[in-house]
């Protein structure tokens, strides 16, 4: 398939630059692989060590530690790097970027990546941000897998006035990968994913962190007890730190907002238990549990973050 040629019917791209090969970039270039949404896949990222081993895995055809080099006639380029090093690499393939390349992304966090990146992006490309709602605790090359976007939403939050015919493009791609592609305002998006997946994070890094420090005193109770919930918020806590420190930090508003709302409601439940309301617990435990089976039963039990439910890859 050539750039031409490509349609919403016939997705892909003639050189598809991927700048980041972690569990992300990787599944991206496995995909498009096996999908043949691309004629050739460029990859470049910061550390030899991981451009070795991406070529020694073959994600792609051609590897480069140089940004430039890598975006060079590049019809498509998805950064893959944690949300906090957007601006830095968008500084530096500004200037390679050919007219009419579509730029995109990958990171957890929306609004605060495109006010980064899209200073530095010149005119003649097309910036269509994304958000691929799939991942799991692993991260680096070997993490990724061709699957991992299948019947997963991907998020595309384009800027007012981007071309719609780029957003169709990148739309038509993230659907060949498995994905279901959704268009929403980067606002939106990062208050959405704040209380669906950043604070479900922040409360798993908690708990564990609660639970260690008791283990210190209990011995190896913790662990040794340790039943299904906790089993599943370690798996959570397992997430890649710098990934997570800059979700945090580049997703503040949103994160903060919710976790407001979230310590608020905890303390009802707090009164409770302290005063042995057992009307209000039911009360919430039953609506909650109505929501679980609403999910379930509209089949978008994948969009949420699955506290345990993603098969161990890699
Ligand atoms: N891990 C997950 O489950 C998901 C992650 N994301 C987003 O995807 C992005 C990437 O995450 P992962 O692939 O999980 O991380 P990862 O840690 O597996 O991979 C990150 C890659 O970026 C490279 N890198 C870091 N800084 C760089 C720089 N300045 N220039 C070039 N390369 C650089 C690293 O060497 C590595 O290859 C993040 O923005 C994250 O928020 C989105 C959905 C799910
Ligand atoms: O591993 C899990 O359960 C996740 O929640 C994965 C995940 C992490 C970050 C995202 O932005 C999207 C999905």
């Amino acid at each position: 398939m050539t750039a031409t040629e490509a349609t919403p019917e016939r997705p892909g791209f003639h050189r598809l630059t991927l700048i980041g090969i972690g569990l992300i970039g990787s599944s991206i270039a496995r995909g498009a692989r096996a999908r043949g949404l691309a004629d050739e896949i460029v990859i470049s990222t910061r550390r030899p060590e991981t451009l070795e081993r991406a070529r020694e895995l073959g994600l792609g055809d051609v590897y480069t530690l140089d940004p430039l080099e890598a975006v060079a006639g590049a019809d498509c380029v998805i950064v893959s790097v944690p949300v906090g090093s957007s601006g830095a690499v968008a500084e530096m393939i500004g200037p390679g970027l050919a007219a009419g390349a579509i730029v995109s992304d990958v990171g957890s966090v929306k609004a605060d990546v495109v006010a980064q990146m899209a200073p530095h992006l010149p005119d003649h490309v097309h910036f269509v941000p994304a958000h691929p709602v799939a991942g799991t605790e692993h991260s680096g090359p070997d993490a990724g897998f061709a699957e991992l976007f299948d019947n997963k939403w991907c998020i595309l939050t384009p800027p007012p006035g981007t071309d719609p015919e780029a957003v169709a493009r990148l739309s038509a791609f993230w659907r060949a990968l498995g994905s279901k592609v959704e268009t929403m305002t980067p606002e939106h998006h990062d208050m959405v994913l704040a209380i669906t997946s950043h604070i479900p994070h922040l409360i798993a890094y908690n708990i564990v962190g609660t639970a260690a420090d008791l283990e210190t005193v209990t011995e190896s109770e913790v662990i040794k007890f340790s039943a299904g919930g906790f089993r599943d918020f370690t798996r959570i806590a397992a997430s890649d730190p710098t990934m997570w420190r800059d979700v945090f930090l580049h997703n503040r508003p949103a994160v903060l907002e919710m976790l407001g709302r979230f310590i608020e409601d905890l303390f009802v439940l707090q009164r409770a238990v302290r005063f042995g309301d057992g009307e209000t617990l039911f009360r919430q435990f039953t609506e909650t549990r109505a929501i679980r089976r609403g999910i379930l039963d509209i089949g978008q039990d994948t969009a949420a973050p699955d506290f345990g439910r993603t098969p161990k890859k890699g």
